[in-house]
């Protein structure tokens, strides 16, 4: 069965999110096989936004990114890559529909929640680069 990676990011931490994001994605019917809290390292921020590392906000983003610590979760279900982004709305929370997760818990392009892998195969790296084969119970 498809697995993702999820990040509860770090507003999604400070404004007590954590618990009302998990219960949509459980509520949705996937299944939680990977979780831990961790804080994340510069190295680990430069290899997971690579494609935006060389933008002008990112120093930005990583700052916000190692400012607290996240939990990384790994869950598993049918077309669970996809589902969780239609959950998530757009990257900006302005522009997020109320009754997804940005559209409710979001404030803007920054601080918008979660991330979440956006194809199997960048499911498969970033899976592979916050958890250790024996942490995920699938
Ligand atoms: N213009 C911007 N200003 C500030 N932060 C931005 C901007 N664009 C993107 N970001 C931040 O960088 C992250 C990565 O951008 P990307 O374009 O990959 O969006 P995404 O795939 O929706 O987000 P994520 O990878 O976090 O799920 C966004 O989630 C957001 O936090």
């Amino acid at each position: 069965m498809q697995k993702t990676l999820v990040i509860l990011k770090p507003d999604c931490m400070a404004n007590k999110h954590a618990g009302s994001v998990i219960d949509r994605f459980e509520k949705a019917g996937f299944e939680i096989v990977g979780a831990k809290m961790i804080r994340l390292s510069s190295e680990v921020l430069r290899s997971h936004y690579a494609h935006v590392a060389d933008k002008p906000f990112y120093p930005e983003i990583e700052a916000f990114m190692s400012s607290r610590p996240v939990i990384v979760v790994a869950l598993q279900g049918d077309d669970v890559v996809a589902k969780i982004r239609e959950l998530l709305g757009p990257t900006d929370s302005r522009k997020a529909a109320k009754g997804t997760i940005r559209g409710d818990f979001g404030t803007e392009m920054m601080k918008n929640v979660v991330h979440a892998s956006d194809s199997d195969e960048n499911a498969r790296i970033e899976l592979a680069r916050f958890f250790k084969s024996d942490e995920i119970f699938a």
